[in-house]
């Protein structure tokens, strides 16, 4: 280990302590078109909304030119430029309730250089946990990749999207900009490839703007939300593409006995986001 070169990151911590006040719930059912009047104190929060607190605190002078904060802090100061969210895995022990201050703890496990289609890749996996009451609500192991510039990626063509099996659940989305913002000011991400078409495109190569991972991730938990009351007990998902907002895609998720399988098809019917939700 003594030759990786970021190894004095590796057990790196952080603690970001939050009121959970109402307030960002409202304005996160708000964007999901959910009502937002049931959020009161004492309210548990919904799977995945612990994403719309615990926002990152750098100042703005210390924002690199993709808008996140400058590496070398709490994430290593890894070279590759183009940052992407890969994927992330939870478990939810117990909800956290509005209006009551909770913490988040993350610790960085784990730094992986791989070699993929797209070119060089370093993975940082970050172990997230939710605490209030000193009880731990919800355990989160978050992949985020930075990958080489490489060749611009290609907008899908829309095309027919394949049959979904019986008993599915279905919804398209249709990811507009006002949405795109909107998840960004929640969660108080700066990254331009969500917002800003110039930078988006001319400085990081992509068709359009991105659809953030996390965003796809919520709206497909709240299509099994929409369909059950069974509490969801984990949640996995993987991005294999990135989604663009420049067509709808949409979310399909397939029931079993104790979990559902999930994913969000780009709009040539590739599989841009696999997930799977646990029941309770
Ligand atoms: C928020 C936020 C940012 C965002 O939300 S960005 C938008 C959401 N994220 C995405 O759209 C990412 C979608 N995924 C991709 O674009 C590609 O999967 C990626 C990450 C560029 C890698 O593609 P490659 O084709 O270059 O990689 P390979 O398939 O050849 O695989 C090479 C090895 O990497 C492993 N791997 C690939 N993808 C993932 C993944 N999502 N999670 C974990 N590991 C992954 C793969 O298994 C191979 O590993 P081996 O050990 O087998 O070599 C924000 O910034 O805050």
């Amino acid at each position: 280990m003594e030759d990786h070169p970021f190894a004095s990151w590796l057990g790196r911590t952080e603690t970001v302590e939050d009121e959970l006040g109402a307030t960002q719930a409202r304005a996160a059912a708000a964007m999901l078109d959910l009502p937002s009047n049931s959020f009161e104190p004492g309210t548990p929060l919904p799977p995945l909304w612990q994403w719309f607190y615990f926002l990152p605190q750098a100042p703005q002078a210390h924002l690199s030119i993709d808008g996140h904060p400058q590496r070398g802090g709490f994430m290593p100061p890894i070279e590759l430029p183009r940052r992407m969210f890969a994927g992330s895995r939870l478990r939810f022990l117990q909800p956290l309730r509005i209006g009551q201050p909770a913490r988040r703890e993350g610790r960085i496990r784990a730094i992986n250089q791989k070699s993929g289609r797209s070119g060089k890749l370093v993975f940082v996996t970050v172990d997230y946990t939710y605490l209030q009451n000193e009880q731990c609500c919800i355990e989160e192991q978050q992949e985020i990749v930075y990958r080489e510039p490489g060749a611009p990626v290609p907008a899908p063509t829309p095309s027919e999207l394949p049959a979904v099996p019986e008993g599915a659940w279905t919804r398209m989305i249709t990811p507009e900009t006002p949405l795109l913002f909107r998840f960004s000011a929640l969660t108080f991400n700066a990254h331009r490839i969500h917002y800003d078409r110039p930078y988006a495109m001319e400085a990081e190569g992509y068709p359009g703007l991105v659809v953030h991972g996390p965003l796809t991730a919520v709206l497909l938990l709240e299509l099994v939300r929409q369909h059950t009351t069974r509490p969801i007990t984990s949640f996995n998902f993987r991005g294999q593409a990135p989604l663009f907002d420049l067509a709808p895609f949409r979310l399909v998720a397939l029931p079993g006995d104790t979990e559902v399988a999930l994913e969000a098809q780009a709009p040539d019917g590739s599989v841009a986001l696999r997930a799977s939700a646990g029941l309770g």
